[in-house]
């Protein structure tokens, strides 16, 4: 008796948690409807790509590597994330905010409001991206069940079907139109092996000069220990209640090849097949060491 119950209640729970994760998945109806102003920019990522990463970084460069400045506020408060709706409804607070905004979207990009134009799109190789959306999940009490082990974590994602949709169509989308529109492709893997050129590169498509020893001074704000410790780039104030950090850190261990701590060399071997099987008609050079 007592099994039954506890099992019903599991399910009531599993079950309201993907509905909130379906929530977040499924743009809130008005996203396409969105009008952006011609100075607004859109960081777009597939979750766990390193958005947030990519997000301080050209916050420190609007203001000029400022540290004061880019502590106003929490992440998700600076650059709110254009398709959030929290489960009791409340959206990312993004339509009290005047331009020039900067945006954070998973969407993928047939899913972008048309009036974007500039965009900074961070990607991050699949088998990372992959182990850290498990962690995630684990620690997330919105997204689908915890128990998901990493390697159904890596079915779901050549099957295309973790939240955001496939991870090669995200990624190659954004490739293919990065010459229409003003898209700064970017590689996670790119970034840490050589944060200096990268975040310059981020500055000239912004537009902004700024010296070598203020680029330094970014390199150094934005590293993975620094902003670890940075609570208003962290997560630290997403409750509890939502983040259990328990089972997970938001910023975990943001190294390149942590995949190699959780496939085996037989998931290794059926993933690259099938990576290098779909991703043979788009040349887009990740990396999966450094
Ligand atoms: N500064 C810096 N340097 C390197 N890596 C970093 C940095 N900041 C965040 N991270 C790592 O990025 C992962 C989180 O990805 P996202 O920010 O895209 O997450 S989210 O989709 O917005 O929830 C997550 O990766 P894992 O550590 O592999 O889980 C973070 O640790």
């Amino acid at each position: 008796m007592l099994h039954a119950r506890l099992s019903t209640l599991k399910r009531l729970f599993v079950e309201d948690r993907r509905k909130a994760h379906l929530s977040h998945i499924y743009p809130t109806i008005g996203v396409e409807k969105f009008q952006a102003s011609e100075e607004d920019l859109l960081i777009a990522t597939y979750p766990k790509a390193g958005t947030t990463w990519t997000q301080e970084v050209v916050d420190s460069i609007l203001n000029e590597g400022d540290v004061e400045k880019c502590k106003r506020a929490p992440t998700q408060v600076r650059m709110p994330f254009l398709e959030m709706t929290a489960p009791d409804g409340s959206s990312s607070g993004l339509e009290v905010m005047d331009p020039p905004r900067v945006i954070k979207t998973h969407l993928p990009i047939q899913l972008v409001p048309r009036s974007f134009w500039d965009v900074i799109y961070m990607a991050r190789n699949p088998k990372d991206t992959v182990v850290s959306y498990y962690h995630f999940d684990r620690m997330h009490l919105y997204q689908p069940e915890p128990t998901v082990h990493y390697s159904i974590c890596l079915v779901l994602c050549k099957m295309g079907i973790l939240g955001w949709g496939s991870w090669y169509d995200h990624v190659k989308g954004y490739w293919k139109e990065r010459h229409n529109k003003k898209i700064l492709y970017i590689l996670y893997e790119d970034m840490k092996e050589d944060p200096v050129r990268e975040v310059t590169r981020i500055a000239q498509f912004l537009k902004r000069q700024l010296s070598k020893s203020t680029i330094e001074h970014i390199v150094q704000m934005t590293a993975f220990s620094a902003m670890r410790e940075n609570p208003m780039a962290n997560y630290s104030t997403i409750p509890d209640t939502i983040f259990d950090r328990t089972a997970s850190e938001f910023m975990r261990k943001g190294e390149v090849g942590d995949w190699k701590n959780h496939f085996s060399a037989g998931e290794d071997a059926a993933f690259e097949e099938h990576y290098r099987k779909i991703m043979s008609d788009c040349p887009i050079p990740i990396r999966f060491t450094i």
